[in-house]
């Protein structure tokens, strides 16, 4: 299980302070939407230029134009990127495309998926697949937890309000990546937040009691 660190709501500068405070204690940066959204894919070079050995998530939430939007992301050094799951099925197939061509990953957001759309997205074993609890969906408190029960995908990914306290749960159901944002970038301490979510991690992994 590897921890991805999700960079939301700041600038580019803060978001490399925040990593270089976080770095010992995570596998995966996120460059967040609202990073792309605000600054552009220079947020994405420019994070990928300050750590060019951890891998780079540019969470894209691309829903059309995926040869162009991928081509960018991934142009711009981001080692794997996210579609919308609800994008049509064209869209994920090019994304897959085009990452493939350039020996990059996919990830697949399963916000707002339906049962029927799932069933066809399984079919795309080689991304991975990310159960997603939105931030409206947390702040609003309408749906604040995952779904239970694990998906049968080979590569699981969780994200959405993960913090210290739910990650057993999320744990249990083995996902290749867990995807924390907010419960370590917004702490008061961001490098203590790391460390507490990565040993407890460890421990979780060696069979221990958090
Ligand atoms: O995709 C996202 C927001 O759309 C975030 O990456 C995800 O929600 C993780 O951040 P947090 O732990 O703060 O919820």
């Amino acid at each position: 299980m590897k921890i991805q660190l999700a960079l939301d709501r700041m600038t580019i500068p803060e978001a490399i302070e925040t990593v270089k405070e976080a770095e010992h204690y995570i596998d995966l940066i996120e460059v967040g939407t609202s990073l792309i959204k605000e600054f552009g894919v220079d947020s994405i070079s420019e994070i990928k230029k300050e750590f060019p050995l951890k891998p780079v998530l540019a969470d894209m939430k691309t829903f059309d134009n995926a040869a162009y939007e991928f081509t960018i992301a991934f142009d711009a050094g981001a080692d794997m990127a996210t579609v919308m799951g609800a994008a049509p099925l064209v869209t994920i197939e090019t994304c897959l495309q085009v990452a493939e061509e350039k020996r990059k990953e996919v990830m697949i957001d399963l916000l707002n998926v339906t049962p029927e759309q799932m069933k066809r997205l399984l079919t795309y074993q080689s991304a991975v697949f990310c159960e997603h609890v939105s931030k409206d969906e947390q702040e609003s408190g309408s749906k604040t937890k995952q779904n239970k029960g694990r998906l049968p995908v080979d590569r699981l990914a969780l994200a959405g309000g993960i913090a210290f306290s739910s990650l057993p749960l999320a744990a249990d159901k083995d996902p290749e990546i867990i995807i924390v944002g907010s419960a370590i970038t917004k702490a008061e301490n961001i490098q203590e937040a790391a460390k507490q979510i990565y040993t407890a991690l460890q421990t979780i992994k060696t069979g221990e009691n958090v």
